[in-house]
């Protein structure tokens, strides 16, 4: 028998590091926008700011414990890729308190956090937003992503109270992976999918080898925040991505391709996106949500990103039942390990870079990033 070695994750970014020095990150100290950070200058990333606003617009706010609840999920993935979600089960104190726990991470004095600093080429740490490499400007935020456990990284911030922090990422991750299994059902069960026709999900659809990475960003106040860009416009690599904001606003999501709508904070609600990974599976049925992340000069916001994503070995690709003479087979076959490879090299331009056939007829195609801005 021939054993192949799967890339792990963590493996991904060796041959992409993200080297611009973590020691910049003080955005705090900061009193005035430097140009770095100024993204209206000629020359920046094509215009995020465009008057084309919505204001009437708004994301969809669904209410899990109602019967309907499934219908409408349907419906918010294929118009939107994107709604929010309350009764969603995930206790609420749970969620205050990996707020705390997210806030007294980036309240440290920077020169603290730099002890749990991503390596150039690592995953796991503290440090700039892994995208900023695609962008000429630098964001106007700072993130911590964990895999896994986050011990190590916990420890060194916290030498005497980690292990009351890692139990609270631990239950954190719990939940998500758990409404995310919830929701991905609802959501395919509305596409006329059932569980036997996802054989990489395993027995019961319980997806037990599945990955996952939580990402914690902070947005601190900023001195100009209409020349500023928090985290630039990106979809998701995931299959699904569970978002918690808090009750600042900064998430604005595309809408048809031509319009950034504000995701407006709901206590106790739970931003739930289609990451790209589902939209391959659905065969373009549920767009991937394109969103980015703006500041303000009044409050610091924080975000707190699960995504959700197959094992390493899981082969992905458009569910048979999905693909119809009428909807052809729109990507091919992909593991989670492959494509972030080739979206560490291609970014936005990932999905069209594997697209096999045209966009489907009438739908407006978000994801094809050649033709929309974002
Ligand atoms: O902060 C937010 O609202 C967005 C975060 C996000 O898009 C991400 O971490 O991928
Ligand atoms: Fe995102």
């Amino acid at each position: 028998m021939t054993t192949t070695t799967i890339p792990k994750l963590t493996d991904i970014y060796k041959t992409h590091p993200l080297d611009i020095p973590t020691n910049k990150l003080n955005l705090d100290s900061l009193q005035q926008l430097p140009d770095t950070y100024d993204w209206i200058q000629p020359d920046a990333f094509p215009s995020f700011r465009d008057p084309n606003i919505s204001l009437s617009d708004s994301v969809p706010l669904i209410d899990l414990s109602l019967p309907n609840a499934p219908h409408l999920i349907g419906n918010a993935l294929k118009t939107w890729g994107v709604f929010q979600v309350i009764n969603h089960g995930v206790p609420i104190s749970l969620l205050n308190s990996m707020e705390s726990f997210t806030n007294t991470l980036f309240d440290l004095p920077s020169p603290h956090k730099l002890k749990a600093a991503r390596t150039p080429d690592g995953v796991t740490g503290y440090g700039l937003p892994r995208i900023s490499t695609f962008f000429p400007k630098r964001m106007w935020s700072e993130g911590f992503t964990i895999v896994g456990s986050p011990l190590e990284h916990f420890q060194k911030l916290w030498p005497n109270e980690y292990s009351k922090y890692c139990d609270i990422t631990e239950e954190y991750s719990r939940e998500m992976k758990s409404l995310c299994g919830r929701v991905i059902w609802l959501a395919l069960g509305e596409l006329g999918i059932t569980r036997e026709d996802v054989n990489w999900a395993e027995a019961n659809g319980d997806f037990k080898t599945s990955n996952a990475v939580i990402q914690l960003n902070s947005y601190p106040v900023c001195p100009d925040p209409d020349r500023a860009m928090g985290l630039g416009a990106h979809t998701d690599t995931s299959l699904l991505t569970i978002l918690y904001q808090n009750n600042t606003r900064g998430l604005q999501v595309l809408r048809e391709g031509n319009r950034w709508v504000m995701v407006e904070p709901v206590t106790g609600a739970l931003v739930v996106q289609v990451g790209d990974l589902l939209h391959i599976l659905t065969n373009g049925l549920y767009p991937s949500s394109a969103h980015q992340a703006v500041v303000n000069q009044n409050r610091k916001r924080i975000s707190i990103a699960y995504f959700f994503g197959p094992s390493e070995s899981a082969e992905i690709s458009p569910l048979n039942k999905l693909v119809t003479p009428t909807q052809p087979l729109l990507y091919p076959t992909v593991t989670w390990t492959e494509y972030l490879r080739k979206k560490a090299q291609l970014f936005n331009n990932t999905l069209s870079s594997i697209r096999l056939s045209a966009p489907l007829t009438g739908a407006l195609d978000i994801n094809d990033h050649n033709q929309v801005k974002v």
